[in-house]
């Protein structure tokens, strides 16, 4: 068995109120885990304390063998994150950016440039390299964050909502991206809404609701407990929200009212 990059022990998280409790999760070098769960269930929460964001926790929490509340700088300049709603400076070029985020881990300028350049163009930002960020769609932030992420070309990748605003094109080659990592030995952690690419993608799906883990394992075996069909089924078993269609029917119905 690969080695574990992550080891959480009742990793637990209060703000005013409990937010996550008692997560317990190992994670092999090499997997693919789609880290999924209602709106509010905790799943930021969690990818900010393994990435050393969020300091006080209770539990333990070891990545790529580091005490992340003792050592959070060995993990951040080892791994990768990609964050949900991340405060890019707009008022730089993607290819200042890049240089910003490149040098904050140590990288020659020249790399940067080559790397920062070759990516981009794969992004299909090529004619924008050297635009303000300030008149980019979401879209197009959200693909120099994902660049801005991997340039040092991490073990260890942190993605929180990483599909956010992508086009359809663009999903299809993060998907791929995110998949030939994995086949080159990467670890992949994150966090996505959107079921039908967790179940295409992930080696082993975690289902948080509540702060609580509810669900851990392949699609293979949560599907054979909830004998759903598909991931968006078993999520919406498993997390009790069948409620949907008396929901849309009952927001319809306030629209009309008088
Ligand atoms: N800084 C904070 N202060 C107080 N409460 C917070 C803070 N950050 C998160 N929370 C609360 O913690 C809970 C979990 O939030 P979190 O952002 O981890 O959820 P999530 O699963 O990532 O949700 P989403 O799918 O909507 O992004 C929520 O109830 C949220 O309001």
């Amino acid at each position: 068995m690969n080695p574990a990059v992550i080891i959480t022990q009742n990793l637990s998280k209060s703000f005013k109120t409990k937010v996550l409790s008692d997560i317990n999760l190992t994670i092999q070098a090499g997997e693919i885990v789609g880290y999924i769960g209602p709106n509010g269930a905790g799943k930021s929460t969690t990818i900010k304390i393994l990435t050393g964001i969020i300091p006080d926790f209770d539990g333990e929490a070891t990545v790529l063998g580091f005490d992340i509340r003792k050592e959070p700088l060995e993990v951040k300049r080892r791994i990768g994150y990609i964050p949900e709603n991340a405060a890019l400076y707009e008022t730089l070029t993607p290819l200042e950016y890049l240089h910003f985020i490149g040098q904050l881990y140590k990288l020659e300028r020249t790399e940067i440039e080559k790397k920062g350049k070759e990516l981009l163009n794969l992004f299909e930002l090529g004619n924008y390299m050297e635009s303000r960020m300030t008149t980019f769609s979401k879209g197009m932030r959200q693909k120099v964050l994902l660049i801005a992420g991997m340039i040092h070309n991490p073990s260890l990748l942190f993605l929180d909502e990483p599909l956010s605003g992508l086009d359809a094109n663009a999903v299809i080659l993060v998907k791929e991206i995110l998949t030939q990592l994995k086949r080159s030995g990467k670890t992949i952690f994150y966090s996505s809404h959107i079921m039908d690419v967790v179940e295409k993608i992930s080696d082993r799906i975690v289902i948080i609701n509540k702060g609580e883990m509810i669900a851990n394992g392949t699609f293979e075996e949560l599907n054979s407990q909830a004998h759903r069909g598909s991931l968006e089924k078993i999520f919406t078993e498993l997390t009790g929200n069948q409620q949907h269609v008396s929901a849309a029917g009952q927001f319809i119905n306030i629209l009309e009212s008088k």
